[in-house]
């Protein structure tokens, strides 16, 4: 897997090489699909719902077993909000069941049928008169014309429709402008790791391990800050403030700088980064679809929501749902920090403190190594968007609001660390073991999608949860009888390395640190053989 500045964070995360497989494909049947709705296998009732969602010390919140689950059990089905298909195959997936075809690609269809289908499709406004050949004109990659009305409807209609294909469109053309702009440009690049001059740092934010700790600078001058008009966000920033709060304030502030100075702007996003952009797109277009108004207390109904929810895979998931997914920007700035002082260690004594200027400039932000790693990828990505969705505002007729920089990041953080790989569904899948939702050699990875309702699931390297998708759903199912009051867990990745090795990759893909049973388990084993072979070497 690669590392997360080159590529988005998600449960089950694609290889960094796709393998065309050939010959394995079947036709899908009806439920494949998804043109039934499978979901009277469970019941979504909070009275006898299998989960509940709890607080649990060092995890943040987790799900557990509101009852005692049998082996097999259906625990939950979870209805995508937003989603991507992966580059490579875009023509191969179908957009809206994420039907996967490798040896073909599907048809883009014109929509026929029965008006009686279009009438009863979902969030259909009744309302609103609109014809099956309306469809027609308004392309896409689909494996049926059911599947083409579906996510033409769940975008808002064909006038959205065809605005969300433009700013699609237009981020491939932004796309390839940078490309060729980079291409003229090579000679004249230099080098990104400018260290900054020590007469450019004023006051800074000193962060130690994941910890900060805050110093004053020994040169103190007068603060050399450019447009800080421009900015009503409150800079009177604390040295001695280590929370996240401060943190994420600044975080804010900082790329108030970003887009004003338009930093980071020719870097071109990778295609991992573009998918994701494509995702965050998909969320805002689905965003005034949103078929479940928004509750007027969170804390007290979104459970519910979440236990009650009827989740079939025709129900669009509100958007406010992603208000609830844990936003990891802060985690991903110290999880950065952290690798930036790893790889300058000299000696396992002298761990390097990273300085963060409490107000930096443009040049420290665009110059400094922290900048590159924990902002320059997303900035980038972010600059292409607005860039594509600029564009398709005025091509539109303004169709667009104005769109900033919060909204981004309120997605692409959440999106980091949340999302769930959309794996090629094959005959595995069917098995018992929670291995079998480890896709290896034997699938591609099609894309990722963000599941706000099944965010809840921890990681444990011993789960007692495997999950499984069927067309857009993803089920989770439980691999042996589990117990009232017992947490439920999924892996996020492979589980089959060594403790060290799985524990790295968690840390460095998801930003934390593995407290789950089997990990305690085999660390304490591995310091008490360490102890012994210590004992033997004396
Ligand atoms: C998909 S979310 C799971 C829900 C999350 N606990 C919450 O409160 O929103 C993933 C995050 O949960 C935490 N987490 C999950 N599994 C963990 C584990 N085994 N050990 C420590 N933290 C874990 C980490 O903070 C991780 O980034």
């Amino acid at each position: 897997m690669a590392s997360p500045q080159n590529q988005p964070l998600m449960l089950s995360k694609a290889p960094t090489t796709t393998r065309i497989k050939l010959g394995q494909f079947s036709e899908p049947s009806e439920q494949d699909a998804g043109h039934q709705q499978t979901s009277s296998n469970t019941a979504y009732h909070s009275g006898c719902f299998p989960v509940r969602i709890c607080n649990v010390p060092g995890r943040g919140r987790g799900y557990f077993a509101a009852r005692s689950i049998a082996k097999g059990e259906t625990v939950l089905r979870a209805a995508p909000l937003a989603w991507a298909i992966s580059e490579d195959w875009i023509k191969n997936t179908c957009w809206w069941c994420f039907v996967y075809d490798p040896r073909k690609t599907h048809q883009v269809k014109a929509v026929e049928g029965p008006a009686a289908l279009l009438a009863s499709a979902p969030n259909h406004n009744q309302n609103k008169k609109t014809s099956s050949s309306q469809f027609a004109q308004y392309k896409g990659v689909f494996c049926s014309s059911i599947c083409q009305q579906k996510a033409v409807l769940a975008h808002g209609g064909p006038d959205r429709w065809k605005c969300y294909l433009a700013l699609l469109g237009a981020i491939e053309s932004e796309v390839r402008a940078t490309k060729s702009k980079q291409g003229r440009a090579v000679s004249k690049t230099t080098s990104e790791h400018t260290q900054i001059s020590s007469k450019d740092t004023i006051q800074y934010v000193a962060v130690a391990d994941t910890n900060i700790s805050t110093f004053s600078a020994p040169a103190a001058a007068t603060p050399k800050v450019a447009c800080m008009s421009d900015f009503s966000r409150d800079i009177d920033f604390d040295p001695d403030d280590m929370s996240d709060e401060q943190l994420s304030d600044w975080i804010s502030y900082v790329w108030d700088i970003i887009t004003v100075h338009s930093l980071f702007q020719n870097n071109l996003p990778d295609s991992s980064q573009r998918e994701l952009v494509r995702l965050i797109c998909n969320a805002l277009f689905l965003q005034d679809n949103a078929t479940t108004t928004e509750p007027t207390s969170y804390s007290d109904s979104w459970e519910i929501l979440v236990v009650s929810r009827d989740a079939t895979e025709d129900n669009a998931m509100p958007l406010h749902a992603l208000a609830h997914v844990r936003n990891n920007e802060v985690d991903f700035l110290r999880a950065k920090l952290h690798q930036l002082q790893l790889e300058t260690l000299q000696t396992p004594a002298t761990v390097a403190p990273i300085r963060l200027p409490l107000q930096p400039t443009p040049t420290q932000i665009e110059q400094s190594h922290w900048g590159a790693a924990a902002f320059k990828t997303a900035a980038s990505a972010y600059a292409l968007l607005e860039k594509a969705w600029k564009h398709t505002s005025k091509s539109q007729d303004n169709a667009l609001c104005h769109f900033s920089h919060e909204q981004f990041r309120s997605v692409y953080f959440r999106e980091m660390a949340n999302s769930f790989g959309i794996w090629e569904v094959t005959e595995d899948d069917i098995g018992q073991q929670p291995q079998a939702q480890l896709k290896s050699a034997e699938s591609e990875w099609l894309g990722f999608s963000i599941y706000p309702t099944a965010v809840y699931f921890n990681h444990s390297c011993a789960p007692n949860i495997r999950k499984v998708r069927t067309a857009r759903m993803m089920s989770f199912i439980s691999c042996r009888d589990i117990e009232q009051g017992e947490e439920l867990f999924i892996t996020y990745g492979s589980v089959a390395e060594a403790a060290p090795l799985r524990r790295s990759r968690l840390q460095q893909n998801f930003f934390f640190e593995c407290v789950c049973d089997r990990c305690l388990a085999e660390t304490s084993q591995c310091q008490i053989l360490a102890l012994n072979t210590l004992d033997l070497l004396n």
